[in-house]
């Protein structure tokens, strides 16, 4: 797919980045006058003491310093994100899944809104699930989301965590205070902790422009690509794949008034500015946005026999204190060829000490029926809750005939992965197409017939 936009390249790297020439100050950070009087400004993503090979930071050079702003005042979440004040209070094993949000069920917003409301992006914030606190910094939510506005004259931050957010249909646009960065169902893109951003539709065609998908958010540490082990130097996400923005400025928006929301402590809040914040005109640094198209990802997986588990396809990882063990990892399922011998491939019956949100993105999934999990649906398989292939699925898989098989490239699936517990939303329950048939794919397995002894 053609991009809009220009881009820098690799995971972690510390970039480098100008919109008007000289505008970044050459050998040091902060120059006694910057050019063009322009102000400089760092932004910490670690702790200013963290090692080296963890610490992450941004200096930016701006039109105006950041701090110049109105007094935060606390917002109801009707007023602006009803979704974000739906909290985890249910705690519940039983294996859900959600039919895709449709444009026209009146489930976006907490009143159940009419379905003509304009949504933007932090309208269209659904909290499912969420586990710890952004106050300890500990823990993560999952959404969904659904959009078919854009955010004008008006900017977001979250100062709770990262947000990895993964559109499932239509495309979105990031203007971030770092550049541009566009984000197309397929693709995925992390805003980390505070960076402020507006989320733009891209019309799909002269009468829509929605964007629908799923948001994962972190509330300590940032994501990382993970470890290759024996794999080696190469495969799975390269880091030369991840792209970050070139600094950007709208000088036509620069005058204007602005509202700024912010996410604290899952309160939101809002100031205003009669500036626009997307005014860096240069920065520097490894603390900044990013995206990453998913069809980049180089499967690893059995080339003879048996299933891998689907760590294999892990993408981005975010850590927890435990060594191998994560807070979250965000992991695909991606077009590839299934080539093992005498082995049943689909995802085996398990339990698992993780909890599992399955997202469809597109196309099939080999564990489940296409009617029941189209794309644009998900499902929750919490901690110890029995699940795998659907008794169709399995009753196919355990008999077709193996020969390499294509599954193909219009076949995309996800998983957020997380050692945590969720509690879900009740609105999750009560307001999202839950699918109250789901767990009948599961019923009248035959059972085997064991010899008598
Ligand atoms: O439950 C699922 O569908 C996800 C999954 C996929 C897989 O290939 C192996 C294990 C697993 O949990
Ligand atoms: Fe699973």
């Amino acid at each position: 797919m053609k991009l809009r936009y220009d881009y820098q390249y690799g995971f972690g790297n510390h970039f480098a980045t100008e919109c008007v020439p000289g505008a970044l100050p050459v050998g040091q950070n902060n120059p006694q006058k910057c050019a063009y009087g322009l102000y400089a400004e760092q932004l910490s993503g670690t702790a200013f003491t963290a090692p080296r090979s963890a610490n992450q930071r941004t200096w930016m050079y701006r039109v105006r310093p950041s701090v110049d702003h109105g007094a935060y005042q606390r917002v109801s979440f009707a007023e602006r994100a009803p979704g974000l004040g739906f909290r985890g209070q249910i705690a519940t094993p039983e294996r859900l899944r959600w039919q895709p949000r449709d444009d026209a069920a009146p489930d976006r917003t907490a009143d159940a809104a009419d379905a003509d409301t304009d949504t933007d992006f932090l309208r269209g914030l659904f909290r499912i699930g969420e586990n710890g606190l952004p106050e300890d910094r500990n823990g993560l939510s999952i959404y969904s989301y659904w959009c078919n506005t854009s955010m004008d004259g008006e900017a977001f931050y979250n100062a709770d965590g990262d947000l990895l957010i993964l559109p499932q249909q239509g495309e979105l646009v990031l203007q971030t205070e770092l550049g541009m960065l566009e984000v197309p169902a397929g693709h995925v893109a992390v805003v980390p902790r505070g960076i402020r951003f507006a989320a733009r539709v891209v019309p799909m065609s002269d009468t829509t422009s929605t964007s629908r998908g799923f948001v994962l958010e972190v509330y300590d540490r940032h994501f990382e690509l993970p470890d290759l082990g024996p794999i080696g130097a190469n495969g799975c996400a390269a880091p030369r794949d991840f792209r970050y923005p070139l600094a950007y400025v709208d000088r036509d928006t620069l005058q204007s008034s602005w509202r700024i929301w912010a996410k604290f402590q899952n309160q939101i809040f809002m100031y205003e500015t009669d500036h626009s914040v997307f005014d860096v005109v240069a920065w520097h640094g490894n603390y900044a946005p990013f995206a990453y198209d998913l069809d980049r990802f180089c499967p690893v997986n059995a080339v003879r026999f048996d299933h891998m588990d689907p760590s294999i396809f892990t993408v981005l990882t975010c850590r927890s204190d435990e060594p191998g063990v994560a807070l979250a990892d965000f992991v695909i399922f991606p077009p590839r060829w299934n080539v093992q011998e005498h082995t049943f491939r689909p995802p085996y019956f398990h339990r698992n000490c993780m909890t599992e949100f399955m997202m469809n993105l597109a196309g099939e999934y080999d564990a489940k029926s296409a009617a029941g999990f189209p794309p644009g649906a998900c499902s929750l398989h919490s901690i110890m809750s029995a699940h795998g292939p659907d008794l169709e699925s399995f009753a196919r898989a355990a008999t077709e005939q193996l020969r390499p098989k294509r599954l193909p490239d219009s076949t995309l699936a996800a998983m957020f992965e997380t050692s945590r517990m969720l509690r879900i939303t009740k609105e999750a329950l009560e307001l999202l197409p839950l699918d109250r048939t789901y767990t009948s794919c599961w019923r009248d397995f035959p059972p085997a017939t064991i010899p008598s002894s």
